[in-house]
């Protein structure tokens, strides 16, 4: 089956295209999102972070303390690619059993990652997406969103390859500003990959 990964920097409205993808039937494997609830559902992986970031990582109740961890990271290359290294493998092991369940009724999947390029996951997929936006558009999104300062933003903006790097690496671009239509980038895209898919199934 036609693996599709799809990216871009914090903010730049990936979650959001992907829904469009969703309502034309695509499944999305939203790998950031997969990635938290393996941080609370995982056993060894939970021992990994506490003894790696504190007993502070999680609340009692279980629940991953975010903000705690972030401080961490994000104010740390070391620490960040620690963190990485306890995280990335688990989600890879899960995207891989994920695509196993659904391949057989979808023409084409989507894995919505972050870190697409940078964790090396664009080599699981068949092509990629870039979904980008300008830097101040951006920053304002992710402010309203998640209530955070914009040095906040930039400190993982700054953990992150810059649009110009992964441009370099992806295949396909959708572009999320305030003057293009992100219905109608997707639509041509999904034409085009349903062709591309058929062609594989055909081989
Ligand atoms: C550090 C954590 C606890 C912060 O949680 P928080 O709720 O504040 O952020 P959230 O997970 O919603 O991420 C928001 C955005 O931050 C950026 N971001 C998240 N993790 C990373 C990372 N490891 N490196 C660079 N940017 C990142 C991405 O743009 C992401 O979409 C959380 O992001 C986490 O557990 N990250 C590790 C998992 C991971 O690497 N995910 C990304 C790809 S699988
Ligand atoms: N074209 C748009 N017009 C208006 N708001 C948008 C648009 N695209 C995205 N947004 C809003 O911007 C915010 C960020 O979008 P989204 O969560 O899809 O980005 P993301 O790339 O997945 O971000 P992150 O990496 O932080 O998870 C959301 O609140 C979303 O509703």
């Amino acid at each position: 089956m036609y693996k599709i990964g799809i990216t871009g920097g914090i903010g730049s409205g990936k979650t959001t295209v992907c829904k469009v993808f969703e309502v034309l039937g695509i499944p999305v494997f939203y790998a950031d999102t997969e990635a938290k609830n393996i941080m609370i559902k995982d056993a060894e992986l939970i021992e990994g972070v506490k003894s790696t970031f504190g007993k502070n990582s999680y609340f009692d109740d279980g629940i991953l303390n975010n903000k705690h961890i972030a401080a961490i990271v994000f104010n740390s290359e070391i620490e960040l690619a620690k963190l990485n290294a306890l995280v990335h493998p688990a989600v890879f092991r899960a995207f891989d059993a994920w695509a196993n369940e659904v391949k057989n009724n979808v023409p084409y999947t989507l894995k919505e990652a972050a870190l697409l390029f940078e964790s090396d996951s664009y080599k699981m997929c068949d092509t990629s997406i870039l979904v980008t936006a300008p830097m101040e558009t951006k920053i304002n999104r992710v402010i309203q969103r998640d209530n955070v300062s914009t040095e906040q933003v930039k400190a993982r903006m700054s953990k992150q390859m810059t649009d110009e790097d992964k441009a370099k690496m992806a295949e396909h671009f959708i572009v999320n500003d305030e003057e293009h239509s992100i219905i109608k980038q997707v639509l041509s895209l999904h034409k085009h990959f349903l062709q591309l898919a058929s062609k594989v199934q055909t081989i």
